[in-house]
């Protein structure tokens, strides 16, 4: 668990971030979003004491970070940034290796860990383990840095607009795989984005940011449902606000018994996409199936119930 404890940083007198407090559980996902200049980076480094706070504290499991030497802070806490800082004159392996190495594991264990790392990344670890950054292309340097980050098995890692040099296909195949490998190690991953509709996606909760105050604190669905403020509900989006709730809940959340026509929809399938396809084929009800097998059906009346709110 990540405590951060009423943490302020000031600037030429001015607080830049003014005392934020949240706790962050083990193995979730928090995405901090805010406009431009809200804080969002200089909260983030100041979890890793890239940037000394002027107040508050933060404390890993406990631990106080003002207590831990450097290097402990180095072990403990992963740090992957934007443009991914890979060094170049280093093979893809001695990237991915830079922290255990600097922490002095033995070499037979930084290797398996470097293809383990690449082989849950989808890179065949024998055709990159070798390749410098230049040969790669940006979604695979964006996937080293990552790898750099969670090497060492950090009980934190932090993201600093970790896909916001990628093109939208290949940040969303980046999300994914983020997505699956946080779920496989079960990594806590904390998360600077400017991008809402990323931050809902990505988080098990959402952390607002505004001039540099925490407006609010919550899940995906909470933070759409109920904005705290007119700031975070203009950064949700009013017009399509139905919608995005509506991709954040699957099929088997309202299937209900009954016939229905026409090609069927996996349980796991989100509501969003279910609707889009009832309006799509002109149906009012889809057949719904889990491993191949009918479950029931998921009506477009019931689609529509669950968009207007929470019963
Ligand atoms: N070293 C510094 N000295 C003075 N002011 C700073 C320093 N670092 C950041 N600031 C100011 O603090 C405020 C918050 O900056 P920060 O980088 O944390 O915002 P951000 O939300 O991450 O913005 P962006 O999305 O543009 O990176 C800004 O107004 C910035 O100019």
């Amino acid at each position: 668990m990540i405590e951060i404890d009423r943490i302020s940083k000031q600037y030429e007198g001015r607080n830049v971030v003014d005392s934020v407090s949240m706790t962050v559980e083990t193995a979730t996902i928090t995405a901090i979003v805010g406009t431009s200049g809200s804080g969002k980076t200089t909260l983030l480094r100041m979890i890793n004491r890239l940037v000394e706070p002027s107040s508050g504290e933060v404390r890993i499991n406990g631990q106080p970070t003002g207590a831990l030497q450097p290097h402990e802070l180095r072990r403990r806490i992963g740090y992957a940034i934007q443009g991914h800082g890979l060094f170049p004159h280093h093979t893809v392996g001695r990237n991915i290796g830079a922290v255990p190495e600097l922490l002095g594991w033995p070499g037979q264990k930084i290797r398996a860990r470097v293809d383990e790392l690449l082989t849950l990344f989808g890179m065949e670890p024998a055709q990159f383990r070798d390749r410098y950054p230049a040969e790669l292309s940006g979604g695979q340097q964006q996937r080293v840095g990552v790898a750099r980050a969670l090497a060492s098995r950090p009980d934190l890692m932090l993201m600093d607009e970790p896909f916001g040099a990628l093109d939208p296909i290949i940040r969303a195949r980046a999300q994914e795989d983020l997505r699956r490998i946080q779920k496989t190690l079960g990594s806590t991953i904390m998360l600077v984005t400017h991008d809402m509709e990323e931050a809902i996606h990505l988080g098990d909760k959402v952390a607002v940011m505004d001039a540099g105050r925490l407006v609010q604190y919550g899940t995906p669905a909470e933070i759409i449902q109920r904005p705290a403020t007119d700031f975070v509900a203009e950064m949700v989006g009013g017009v399509d606000r139905p919608l995005r709730l509506l991709s954040l809940v699957p099929v088997s959340e309202i299937v209900e018994d009954g016939p229905a026509e026409g090609a069927p929809v996996q349980t796991s399938t989100n509501l969003r996409d279910a609707l889009s396809t009832c309006l799509w084929s002109g149906r009012d009800a889809l057949p719904v199936v889990r491993d191949g097998a009918p479950v029931g059906r998921v009506t477009l009346g019931a689609i529509r119930a669950r968009a207007e709110g929470p019963e």
